[in-house]
C-alpha cells in the first residue's frame, strides 16, 4: 500500500467581503498517515470530506502543511502523484470528457498504448471488465447518471492507479449498481479512499475519519465512527 501522510494541513480560501474575515477555512489540523486498504471519510455536508481528498492529488493546495504520497509531495510533484493517485468525482460529467465511454477510456490510455489498436484492445479489455461494451459508444449525455459514474470509474481504473480516490461514489447509483460498487471495490487491488453519505459503504472501510467543521474529529475503526458520527448528528446510534 503507498504511504499517504497529511501534516498539519490547514486549507483556506479567500472570501469576497468588505467586513468580516477576508478568508474561510475550510481544513485546519490535518494530521493523518494513511496506510490501509479501504479508508472512508464521512462527515456532515460542507465538513470538508471533498476538500480533503482533493489535497490527495494536488487538485486542492494546503495552505500551510504538506501532503506527500510516497515521499512525493502532492503541491511540488503533482504529476508524479497523479500518476499514483486515480480521482473519481462526484460528478461523472467533470470527468468525462470526450462524447462516448470508450473515447474516454482510450484518452486515459494513450500514455500507456502509443498504439492505436493496441488501445482499443485494452480499453474493450477494460470496459468488458466492468460490464460496460454495451453502453460504451453511446453519448456520455445518453448514460443513466449511475452508469455514467461506472464508466468514470473505469477510465481511472483503466492506468491502474496505486490508489484510487472516489468522492462519494454511491450518490447516483440504484441498488444494483450500489452493490456493484461494493463488489468491484472490494476486489480492487487498489488503495481506496472515499468519502461517503453512505453508511454502509463506510463499513466496507478498515478506518474511517469522521470530517467535522473542518477537522477530524474522529479516527478509528468503521463501527465506532458510525456510532461517534451519528451521536455528532443527533441521530443516536440505532441501526443503519
Ligand atoms: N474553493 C472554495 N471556495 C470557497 N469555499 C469553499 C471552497 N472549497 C470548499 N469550500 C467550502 O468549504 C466547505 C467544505 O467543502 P467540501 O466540498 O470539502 O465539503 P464536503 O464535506 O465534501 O460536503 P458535501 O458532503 O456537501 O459534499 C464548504 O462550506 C464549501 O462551501
Amino acid at each position: 500500500m503507498s504511504r499517504i501522510e497529511l501534516a498539519g494541513v490547514r486549507v483556506a480560501v479567500p472570501v469576497d467581503a468588505d467586513s468580516g474575515p477576508r478568508e474561510k477555512v475550510v481544513l485546519e489540523g490535518i494530521d493523518a498517515v494513511l496506510t490501509e486498504r479501504r479508508v472512508a471519510v464521512i462527515g456532515a455536508n460542507g465538513s470538508g470530506k471533498s476538500t480533503l481528498l482533493r489535497l490527495l492529488n494536488g487538485l486542492v493546495e494546503p495552505s500551510s502543511g504538506a501532503v506527500r504520497v510516497d515521499g512525493l509531495d502532492a503541491s511540488r510533484e503533482t504529476r508524479a502523484v497523479r500518476q499514483r493517485v486515480g480521482f473519481v468525482f462526484t460528478d461523472p460529467l467533470s470527468q468525462l470528457v470526450m462524447p462516448t465511454g470508450r473515447e474516454d477510456v482510450e484518452l486515459s490510455l494513450r500514455r500507456r498504448h502509443r498504439d492505436r489498436s493496441e488501445r482499443a484492445a485494452a480499453a474493450q479489455e477494460v470496459l468488458a471488465r466492468f460490464g460496460l461494451e454495451r453502453l460504451a459508444d453511446q453519448s456520455v449525455y445518453e448514460l443513466s447518471g449511475g452508469e455514467r459514474q461506472l464508466m468514470a470509474l473505469a477510465a481511472v481504473l483503466a492506468v491502474d492507479p496505486a490508489v484510487l480516490v472516489l468522492d462519494e461514489p454511491s450518490t447516483l447509483l440504484d441498488l444494483r449498481n450500489r452493490e456493484l460498487l461494493r463488489r468491484t471495490l472490494a476486489t480492487l487491488p487498489q488503495q481506496v479512499i472515499l468519502s461517503t453519505h453512505d453508511l454502509e459503504l463506510a463499513l466496507d472501510a478498515e478506518r474511517v475519519l469522521v470530517v467535522e467543521a473542518g477537522r477530524i474529529a474522529f479516527d478509528g475503526e468503521p463501527t465506532e465512527a458510525i456510532g461517534f458520527y451519528r451521536n455528532l448528528c443527533g441521530a443516536g446510534s440505532e441501526a443503519l
